[in-house]
């Protein structure tokens, strides 16, 4: 079994009846690695995370984590073996707190007289909260209820809940939507110091962002992956200019 490959995505289509959402899109992350997909509204970004993740199965082609064939495997058996992912909408518990939620992820479910708490036997998984918390930026608003989160807060809580699963292949599907300025330069530190054992596949609107944590790019378009490179290539691609109506690579949206 190959050990410094994280994903092979071989010819993966995905049809919605007779819709054609992605059409023969390949790939391959070693081990380490942190690509980034971009490209426009509907090009296929979004089917292409879920087909790896098992959300849905691919309509053919084939699908390989750590050396293994997942193509038919479930989700769950794929989180298993290794892969977190967020989503484009939330999938918090809206009710509870920031920690409450990070606790959760990490497999926790004591109830304490109807409420999470702190137990003395928990502590050490309190504290992985705390730590978790800290470093996505959210020290301080462990005790915030979700709903009382701002919205980028909400996705920086995310981020701790896939960390908590400590993934060997990370999935993050536009992780800075509604993030301030402030909160993307926060979350460009925090993807850059992952620790390089963790693979990265990232779907980032953000320009800036996914060029400076990705190693390697790629460019979706209309269902098809168009184009795959280094950052300082998609920067200077007239094609990704062309594909974003004349536009900078800078205005990519
Ligand atoms: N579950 C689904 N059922 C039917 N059509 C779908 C489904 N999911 C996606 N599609 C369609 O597949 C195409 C690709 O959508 P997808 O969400 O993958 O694009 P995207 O690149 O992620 O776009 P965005 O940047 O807007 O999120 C679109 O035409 C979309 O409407």
């Amino acid at each position: 079994m190959s050990t410094d490959t994280a994903l092979v995505v071989d010819d993966v289509s995905k049809h919605f009846g007779g819709l054609k959402a992605m059409r023969h899109v390949s790939l391959t992350l070693g081990v380490g690695e942190r690509i980034s997909v971009i490209g426009t509204n509907g090009a296929g970004k979004s089917t292409l995370f879920n087909c790896i993740a098992g959300t849905f199965p691919a309509s053919s082609g084939r699908i390989e984590l750590f050396g293994e064939d997942v193509t038919r495997m479930s989700a769950s058996r794929r989180a298993r073996r290794g892969l977190a992912r967020t989503f484009q909408t939330s999938r918090l518990f809206e009710q509870l707190t920031a920690a409450e939620n990070v606790f959760i992820a990490l497999g926790g479910n004591e109830f304490r007289g109807g409420l999470l708490r702190p137990s003395r036997f928990g502590r050490e998984r309190w504290d992985r909260v705390e730590r978790l918390l800290e470093r996505v930026g959210l020290a301080g608003r462990d005790e915030t209820v979700v709903a009382d989160l701002s919205h980028g807060e909400q996705r920086q809580l995310e981020l701790a809940m896939a960390l908590a699963l400590q993934p060997r292949l990370l999935m993050l599907d536009e992780p800075a939507a509604g993030f301030s300025p402030a909160e993307r330069v926060h979350l460009t530190t925090l993807l850059r110091e992952l620790p390089q054992e963790i693979s990265l596949l990232l779907i980032e609107h953000d320009m800036d962002i996914a060029l400076a944590v990705a190693t390697r790019v790629i460019v979706m378009h209309d269902g098809e992956k168009i184009l795959e490179g280094t950052p300082d290539e998609i920067r200077a691609s007239e094609r990704v200019r062309e594909i974003y109506l004349g536009g900078s690579v800078a205005d990519v949206a």
